[in-house]
């Protein structure tokens, strides 16, 4: 009994939530420090903002396949899609799908924007695009995770796919803003295991992605996301979607670099 208490009382103390007013560094140096798993923050999309966001992104079928697993469908282009050289093509799309997306969401505005300007008044020197030899990133994917898709355990990390990169990125946090959550199902599942990318690769053995929900065990926390609210974790700590139920799970995603406190973040998806 004891120990189902105290299970509980640690997996409440594992998320922190708070406002996009009260929303502040401290909530990222927290999570970078591993204090807490997940910082939720309430309402980041406006109920109005919400409303029109929902009728022109949720219900599409306009999305394409991600490059590596085509059963995970997204408008826009994640860069850890590229492979091998094909950067250039990722680039080449990037200002496109900024402006598609932006426009698909017009008059409101699109929540990698909002994220955007979230982070770059609550980070001392603020944030900006990353960018790479001059180019520009792509940044806010929009994730459509059809019904019974299970987006298993993984960590992500940019220096997979820009492995002699002199961006100065030394960790990386994502926030994910949920336009649509299905009733049963798709919850966000956080593991306490921060593998280190060698361990990574061995937890993952011949799996084209990710690990096997057998070899992780039972996630530390789970976090039932509610639409218009936006979720930070840090993505090199072991995660995973839980498969829905329903109906899709539709969510703006984006990618924070962290270089130091005296230095801007940097976003990309
Ligand atoms: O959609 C989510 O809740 C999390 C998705 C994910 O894997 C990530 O943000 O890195
Ligand atoms: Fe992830």
């Amino acid at each position: 009994m004891t120990t189902i208490i105290d299970r509980r009382t640690r997996r409440s103390e594992l998320v922190t939530t708070t406002t996009a007013e009260e929303f502040s560094a401290d909530h990222l140096l927290r999570l970078l420090k591993g204090d807490v798993f997940a910082v939720r923050v309430t309402g980041l999309v406006d109920a109005v903002a919400l409303d029109g966001l929902r009728e022109r992104l949720v219900g599409r079928d306009d999305h394409g396949p991600l490059a590596t697993d085509p059963q995970f469908r997204r408008i826009g282009q994640a860069f850890s899609e590229t492979r091998d050289g094909a950067e250039s093509t990722y680039f080449d799309h990037a200002a496109g799908h900024r402006r598609d997306l932006r426009a698909r969401a017009a008059p409101y505005p699109y929540p990698s924007d909002t994220v955007r300007i979230l982070l770059d008044e609550a980070w001392p020197s603020g944030a900006t695009l990353l960018s790479w030899h001059s180019r520009k990133f792509f940044v806010g994917v929009a994730r459509y995770q059809q019904a019974g898709v299970d987006l298993e355990p993984h960590t992500d990390n940019l220096h997979r796919n820009l492995p002699d990169d002199d961006l100065g990125i030394r960790r990386q946090l994502s926030v994910n803003v949920y336009l649509d959550v299905p009733d049963a199902g798709g919850e966000l599942e956080i593991w306490d295991a921060y593998p280190s990318e060698d361990d990574y690769r061995g937890l993952s053995g011949e799996r084209v992605w990710g690990i096997d929900r057998a070899d992780v065990g039972e996630p530390a926390l789970t976090v039932r996301p509610t639409i218009g609210d936006a979720i930070f974790i840090d993505p090199r700590r072991v995660h995973a979607v839980a498969p829905s139920a329903d109906r899709p799970r539709v969510t703006v995603g984006v990618f924070i670099g962290v270089r130091g406190g005296d230095e801007p973040l940097a976003v990309w998806s």
